[in-house]
């Protein structure tokens, strides 16, 4: 089986598009935009790349951004109260802290100061218990975009083997969670686990999220499997590359998602898709 990639740079553009309409009706009806708060600490240079792509994201799609750049020094209790300002304004709708921020900051305590009606990066214990228990909330936005990735190949994943290797709080364990509300069997597989290419063999769907480049070869698939790549790594020769050899795993999978151009641009879509969410909900509407 010869697989196709999984266009993440075509369906983030869609559901910008999207956005953009429900940004201009709820503008028209209310005359109000949605504003996100982009909150970045320090000069980590792709954090950098990151929180300018997502400015740019928001500016194409009329909602409003509004930039707090601190620096590297920033102390956790002047961060802290910013993001206690940001909760009171209530031309914020959504507040984003790029992660990772300083050593010295932790930020558990910083997400767990954002307001869970904020939470656009769905990263708030508050979001989290949602997801666990089934509630409507905001979902971290890199499993949300994968999801959509799989509604866009028509993928059900409805008694399905899913392997999700990773177990982090912001990709790994939601994307589990995601994928069991979905009905998948689900196993979470991590750097204990033995022999990960068997169980990876198992998987009719494979989410790779470890940041180890091109560790998942051809032999860690079965063939027709679905596999995604959230890897954000750097080869050999310092270019940018998965945690999938994507070439390796073509030959045997149905389909696979690319590296740049795959899950990144659907993280920053679904942080619109939120946000524009989190606008309409203050009116007493939703996406759906
Ligand atoms: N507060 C948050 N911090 C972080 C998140 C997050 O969702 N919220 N996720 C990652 C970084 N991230 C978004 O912030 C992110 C990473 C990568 C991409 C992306 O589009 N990548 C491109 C390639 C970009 C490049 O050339 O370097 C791609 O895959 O095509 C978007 C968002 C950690 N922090
Ligand atoms: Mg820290």
């Amino acid at each position: 089986m010869t697989a196709k990639l999984i266009d993440g740079k075509a369906l983030a553009a869609k559901i910008r598009a999207d956005m953009k309409v429900k940004v201009a009706q709820l503008e028209a009806e209310h005359g109000y935009r949605p504003g996100l708060a982009v909150v970045l600490v320090g000069e980590n240079p792709a954090s950098q790349v990151y929180v300018r792509n997502k400015i740019k994201a928001c500016e194409e799609a009329g909602i409003r951004s509004i930039e707090k750049r601190l620096p590297e020094s920033t102390s956790e209790e002047d961060l802290l109260n910013l993001v206690r300002s940001l909760n009171e304004d209530p031309s914020v709708d959504g507040i984003l802290v790029q992660l990772p921020l300083p050593k010295h900051i932790s930020d558990l305590k910083v997400i767990d100061t954002i307001s869970p009606d904020k939470d656009v990066d769905g990263f708030h214990v508050n979001s989290a218990g949602r997801l666990l228990v089934g509630r409507p909330g905001f979902r971290p936005c890199t499993p949300a975009g994968i999801a959509e990735m799989l509604d866009s190949i028509g993928f059900d994943c409805s008694g399905k083997r899913a392997v999700v290797v990773g177990r982090s709080n912001i990709v790994g364990k939601p994307m589990a969670l995601m994928l069991l509300e979905r009905n998948a069997t689900v196993t979470i597989a991590h750097s204990r686990t033995k022999d990960l290419p068997a169980v990876c063999r198992e998987a009719d769907l494979l989410v790779v999220a470890v940041g180890r480049a091109k560790l998942v070869t051809a032999d860690y698939v079965k063939e027709g499997a679905v596999v995604i790549d959230v890897g954000m790594d750097r080869d050999e020769n310092g270019k940018l590359c998965g945690d999938v050899n994507t070439e390796s795993v073509l030959e045997k999978a149905s389909y696979v998602t690319p590296v740049p151009g795959g899950v990144g641009p659907m993280t920053i879509a679904m942080l619109l898709t939120n946000t524009v969410s989190a606008a309409l909900g203050k009116f007493g509407k939703s996406l759906n």
